[in-house]
């Protein structure tokens, strides 16, 4: 779509429910995610036309609970190259919901650039009535113009919200208004298709972070061990048995830790395994609670899997505990 009067944005598709298609048009499961090109979702949105000069570029077409390391790392480096050209305005990244929030987290974490960075996804599938994915990615590609959005870190859009991809979650299994930052609230809202900007997170992303597009090259391998009753120390031996350089504990409530599971992280911790404790609540922080569990890295308000994310790119500055708390601390 060429308008060169307007303001130019790159739409990189990966797959998703935004690309699925289903059998019937009241099908919301059971559909195939990333049947659709990033094409075939512009050409049936004519509206972008009107907001902006849009090229695309298709990374991958996949359910995003398929993502690869191979994914992020072509992902962060197409996504790099389409923010230095000076003639880009902003990036709208087509994502599955599943994993769109520990994408989200390494692209804050990890790209280099103000300009605006939007992941864009749907809970129903192209075919669907009531299809929320072409009015989401119109206002994702809205935002990505608007000049306020610069310098916000990466966003996502979906059901008019406007959320910071440190905090964002998927809260929901089906439902159009799955995306919560559940702690610290959106940042904004998109209201007769205006982007309104309410506040912004005071932790580092993009270009203030140390962090960078070499970090994302052969990540280290980080388990993720959830907790619950009658727990052992078997999966937790597995994980380092396995190569783990990293665990994070998905505690209950302020990442506490059951006896027969302490021994196993201690044990991780003592052969030099970076071991977080987060939380399987789904809201809160993490904080010193039980003085045996020293050796560990509190996640603060950091979901398992944002953790693991932020875990696996300290691995690869340091394997120090304490500088793996301050990274913890910082981010
Ligand atoms: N709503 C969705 O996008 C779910 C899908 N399984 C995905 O993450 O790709």
């Amino acid at each position: 779509m060429t308008n060169p009067k307007l303001p130019k944005v790159a739409i990189l598709a990966t797959g998703g429910t935004i690309a699925g298609k289903a059998a019937s048009s009241t099908a919301t499961t059971g559909y195939v995610p990333g049947s659709a090109t990033v094409a075939d979702i512009v050409d049936s949105v004519p509206a972008l036309a009107e907001i902006a000069e849009i090229v695309t570029e298709q990374v991958s077409n996949i359910g995003s609970e398929d993502m690869t390391d191979d994914i992020w790392e072509k992902l962060t480096e197409i996504s790099q190259k389409y923010l230095d050209d000076d003639s880009i305005a902003g990036v709208v990244i087509t994502h599955g919901t599943d994993t769109l929030e520990e994408t989200g987290f390494l692209l804050n974490l990890v790209l280099s650039s103000d300009k605006p960075v939007i992941l864009v996804g749907s809970m129903r599938p192209a075919t669907a009535i009531s299809a929320d994915g072409p009015m989401n990615i119109i206002e994702a590609v809205k935002v990505a113009v608007c000049p306020e959005a610069k310098g916000k870190g990466v966003l996502a859009v979906m059901n008019d919200e406007i959320h910071g991809l440190r905090d964002v979650t998927k809260t929901n299994t089906t439902n159009v208004d799955t995306f919560q930052s559940r702690l610290f609230g959106a940042l904004g809202m998109i209201t007769g298709g205006t982007p309104y900007f309410f506040k912004q997170s005071v932790k580092p992303h993009t270009t203030q972070t140390e962090f960078s597009l070499q970090d994302v090259k052969d990540l280290p391998r980080v388990d993720i061990i959830y907790a619950h009753a009658n727990q052992d120390s078997t999966l937790i031996d597995a994980a380092v048995a396995a190569g783990a350089k990293g665990i994070v504990y998905a505690g209950m409530g302020n990442g506490s830790i059951h006896k027969n599971a302490f021994s196993g992280l201690e044990s991780a911790a003592n052969k030099g395994v970076l071991v977080v404790r987060s939380s399987r609540t789904g809201s809160g922080l993490v904080v010193d609670s039980n003085s045996e569990w020293q050796n560990f890295i509190n996640a603060g308000s950091l979901n398992p899997q944002k953790a693991r994310v932020l875990l696996q790119l300290a691995l690869k500055k340091t394997s120090d505990l304490e500088e793996a708390r301050r990274i913890f601390e910082t981010y």
